[in-house]
């Protein structure tokens, strides 16, 4: 390897606010750190951490943003810093420093599944990109082997920048959409310019995702506009939910053949008195939701709520399908019989809004409603010989709606959420996502503006064996989704994407698809977005 100029590298590890999460998670931070180390200093230059490893608390993560600043405010603001992320992180420990800092600026993850790092640095790239900060990126499997990435880096040591090529992405204009799509746009438009619509918010902010929050000034042009609920008034309503009402939605689900994977010991098992308690969530949300005449609402939970009752997961992934358990409002009515409530998963707004017009899309253009965000979680090639093509490990953290999974409400499954990041458990809602094509898309901002990045993809089966794998190298609790991005690259993807999340929606054939995607192109270009579409057809046509 060639030598850089020699020179001191800060590095900043960020983490997770539960100590659990930090203290489970930091051996691979360790080993990443140490293998980073090694190749920096191959190229000449030198790892210094910017804060230590804290004994008492066995990790040496930022686990606060008091404690994050203290740390930025005795660095030296034009040193070159790296960000290296093998876990989930709360970007906000670290944003307040990186707007300051006028030294360069690298975010880097190592291509692992085994904690959601990746997860974390998208998310950080993302609040980076929305408080107008500069810096690089850069990903890899292995520091130590990986050429490109070494050139990369040195690059970055010696420039203090660099960049990836990102020609997949392409300007939408109105002319390659169809007329149809158009008149589909423009009808949703009219119907939010005049009618406007709601997006229930139970606690703004969840886990740091600054990236997650639309400033309202953004949404305004859109038509829709928040109702900023609280967890508390949720957490309330839920103890004005009888027994008889939650054991009736448990009943729904278990004749629906749904799969709960029950323990003994609440404490690191599901057990039926936390779903007992979910149910009661899902009818105290679905009548909150009601009463405010929300069209799709979003529960924070991870931070908060975490604390008080088992996690909404189950409840979120209900309130996203049509065939969900009925629920009574006070004047004995329905809600939305028959109908999915949108629920965007840690109030992350931008896939609120997002889920919010593709309900409405899909049903004018007849296609399947059923949406949800995943976590871009992790990536890898097939190892069964089922396919060259490369597949993403989409996994969001507890639940998609049934209509996504292999076998519906049968082919689903309940396990206790994971101890280290919730305490008081509850069931997820896993699933193995059924081939098909999909559209996938994210609203995110940038330089003040609300921006869209639309994509084809295809959900493939792959043989039980390397689902497996894949879901044990990641968190086997979760739903899965073996997608294949149409003309993106693994590289491309990680070099474009703005956020940790990324919304999906199914359609009935790839042409069905196509038209979803130049309709919800056409109807966010309407609602004053930026949007831009990314790869290619099923067919390989440029989008
Ligand atoms: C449980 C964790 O905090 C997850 O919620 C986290 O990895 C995410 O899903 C972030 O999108």
């Amino acid at each position: 390897m060639a030598k850089a100029k020699q020179k001191t590298v800060l590095l900043v590890a960020n983490g997770d606010l539960r100590l659990s999460a930090n203290q489970n998670c930091w051996a691979k931070q360790d080993e990443m750190e140490k293998e980073l180390a090694s190749v920096v200093a191959e190229l000449g230059a030198k790892i210094k951490r910017a804060h230590p490893y804290k004994p008492d608390e066995k990790h040496g993560f930022i686990a606060s943003q008091r404690e994050g600043m203290d740390v930025f405010a005795k660095i030296d603001r034009k040193a070159p810093i790296i960000i290296a992320e093998a876990v989930w992180q709360y970007s906000h420990h670290l944003l307040h420093g990186l707007i300051s800092h006028q030294g360069p600026i690298l975010t880097v993850a190592n291509w692992s599944g085994t904690w959601p790092g990746l997860v974390g640095m998208l998310n950080l790239n993302g609040s980076l990109t929305k408080a107008s900060v500069k810096y690089s990126t850069l990903w890899s499997e292995n520091f130590g082997s990986d050429k490109s990435f070494q050139k990369k880096l040195r690059k970055w040591l010696e420039t203090g920048e660099v960049t990836h090529r990102t020609g997949h992405v392409k300007k939408y204009k109105s002319k390659s959409a169809p007329a149809k799509t158009k008149k589909v746009a423009a009808k949703i438009a009219a119907d939010l310019d005049k009618n406007k619509a709601i997006m229930g918010v139970f606690d703004e902010f969840c886990m740091g995702m600054y990236n997650a929050a639309i400033p309202d000034e953004l949404l305004f042009q859109t038509g829709v506009f928040k109702e900023q609920l609280s967890q508390s008034a949720l957490f309330a309503e839920m103890q004005t939910v009888t027994q008889k009402e939650a054991e009736e939605v448990y009943g729904w689900i278990k004749k629906k053949g749904f799969n709960f994977h029950f323990g003994r010991n609440g404490k690191t098992g599901l057990i039926k008195a936390q779903v007992i308690e979910q149910c009661k969530m899902y009818i105290a949300a679905c009548r909150i939701g009601d009463r405010f005449g929300c069209d799709a609402i979003g529960i924070q939970y991870q931070q908060g709520l975490k604390d008080l009752c088992p996690a909404s997961d189950l409840v979120e992934g209900m309130l996203n399908s049509t065939d969900r358990p009925p629920v009574k409002n006070a004047e004995g009515k329905i809600i939305l019989k028959g109908e999915t409530f949108p629920h965007f998963n840690e109030v992350d707004e931008c896939c609120g809004l997002d889920a919010l017009l593709t309900k409405r899309l899909h049903t004018a253009l007849k296609q399947p409603v059923e949406t949800t965000l995943h976590d871009i979680r992790w990536g890898d090639w097939d190892q069964s010989g089922t396919t060259k093509d490369y597949v993403w490990v989409f996994l969001i953290s507890g639940s998609a709606p049934v209509e996504h999974h292999v076998g519906g409400w049968k082919g689903s499954h309940g396990y206790r959420q994971p101890a280290m990041y919730f305490p008081k458990g509850g069931s997820t809602l896993h699933g193995i996502a059924k081939p098909g094509e999909i559209v996938w898309s994210r609203i995110f901002i940038e330089d003040g503006k609300l921006k869209m990045d639309l994509g084809r993809a295809k959900v493939i089966e792959l043989p039980k064996e390397e689902t497996e794998r894949r879901l044990n190298e990641t968190t086997p609790q979760w739903p899965i989704m073996h997608a294949v991005t149409y003309g993106v690259s693994r590289d491309q993807m990680m070099a474009r994407h703005k956020a940790n999340h990324i919304n999906v929606a199914y359609a009935h054939s790839a042409k069905d698809a196509d038209k979803c995607l130049y309709a919800k192109a056409e109807l966010a270009k309407q609602l004053g977005m930026e949007v831009s579409l990314c790869g290619t057809d099923a067919k390989g046509k440029l989008l």
